[in-house]
């Protein structure tokens, strides 16, 4: 069972130590000896575009390549918008080589997160609908900063498209089936009361003390002696992993097909273009 490929990953090809390490889309900085902190730094809105994602996955690992490193703080540097989901323009009339890529980088991104060895806190500042979500989901710890407008859940009915088998399964995992028929069926955004009420998120908290919030969650999560935290994750998380990374190739194709059809195609575009009403 601990065999979980990915999981307890080898930190051998990773420099040790970060030091504000910035790069494009993404900030590292490691407040704590035992805690991490990965900022999403892709204005406007830090929507998943394949470099975006594969910046994440990559900050992640070397957060991992640091040993006294046990806890990441997952925050945006836009106090509105933890993340707008996946880069619709990805899906938007697309190259099928370039969609192909781009569905692996999100493939591989959900799988770093959620099978990373560091407990992972989520501060959502703000919005964090469909891939905003999956981000949020993906950790062991969930802040949301309060406010109603703010919105958190998977939409992705209300663009004619439907969350992938193993979004879903999260899902139902996180808030139970009957709320993930709703929530799903539906594509319901809840606001952060009610994101609280059905366990998709753990807590809210005022916009300035988010951070605070989640970093003490992250000592806390730090402190546990890892041998048995990685083990208990392993356990519930392995499951999920193995079966994608199994269907990996599967899920490009299923992918690829319902996005490149005109019906979906039509529906995105239509999405996009009352997005801010200015595409
Ligand atoms: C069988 C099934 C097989 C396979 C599955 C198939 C598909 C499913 C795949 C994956 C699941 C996940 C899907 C997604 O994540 S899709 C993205 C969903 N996201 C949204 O619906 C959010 C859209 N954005 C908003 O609602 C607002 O932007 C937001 C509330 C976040 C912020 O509002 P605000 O008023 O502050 O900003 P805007 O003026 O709306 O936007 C500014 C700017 O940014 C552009 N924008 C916004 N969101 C996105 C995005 N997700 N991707 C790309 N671009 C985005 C927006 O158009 C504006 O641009 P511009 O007009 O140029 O200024």
């Amino acid at each position: 069972m601990f065999a979980s490929r990915g999981l307890l990953r080898s930190s051998r090809r990773l420099v040790g130590g970060i030091s504000s390490a910035t790069r494009t889309y993404v900030n590292l900085s490691k407040p704590s000896t035992s805690v991490a902190v990965l900022e999403l730094d892709r204005a406007p809105v830090n929507s998943l575009s394949k470099e975006m994602a594969d910046a994440v996955s990559a900050a992640i690992k070397e957060a991992e390549g640091d040993d006294k490193v046990q806890a990441l703080v997952l925050k945006s540097s836009n106090p509105k918008i933890f993340s707008a989901g996946l880069d619709i323009t990805e899906m938007n009339n697309p190259e099928v080589e370039r969609l192909e890529d781009f569905w692996r980088s999100i493939q591989d991104l959900f799988l770093t997160l959620y099978g990373s060895r560091l407990s992972t806190v989520a501060a959502i500042e703000g919005h964090s609908p469909a891939g905003g979500c999956l981000l949020a989901m993906s950790c062991d710890y969930r802040v949301m900063t309060e406010g109603e407008n703010f919105k958190i859940g998977l939409n992705e009915t209300k663009l004619g498209i439907a969350a992938p088998y193993w979004l879903k399964d999260l899902f139902v995992k996180t808030i139970g089936n009957r709320e993930a028929e709703l929530g799903l069926g539906l594509g319901k955004l809840y606001s952060p009361s009610e994101a609280l009420s059905v366990n998709l998120i753990d807590e809210v908290v005022k916009n300035e003390d988010v951070l605070e919030v989640a970093m003490k969650e992250a000592e806390t999560w730090a402190k546990i002696p890892p041998k048995g935290r990685v083990a208990s994750k392993v356990m519930l998380r392995s499951e999920m992993m193995d079966e994608l990374r199994e269907k990996k190739e599967l899920d490009v194709g299923w992918f690829r097909d319902f996005i490149m059809e005109e019906g979906t195609q039509k529906g995105i575009d239509a999405y996009l273009k009352s997005l801010g009403g200015k595409k």
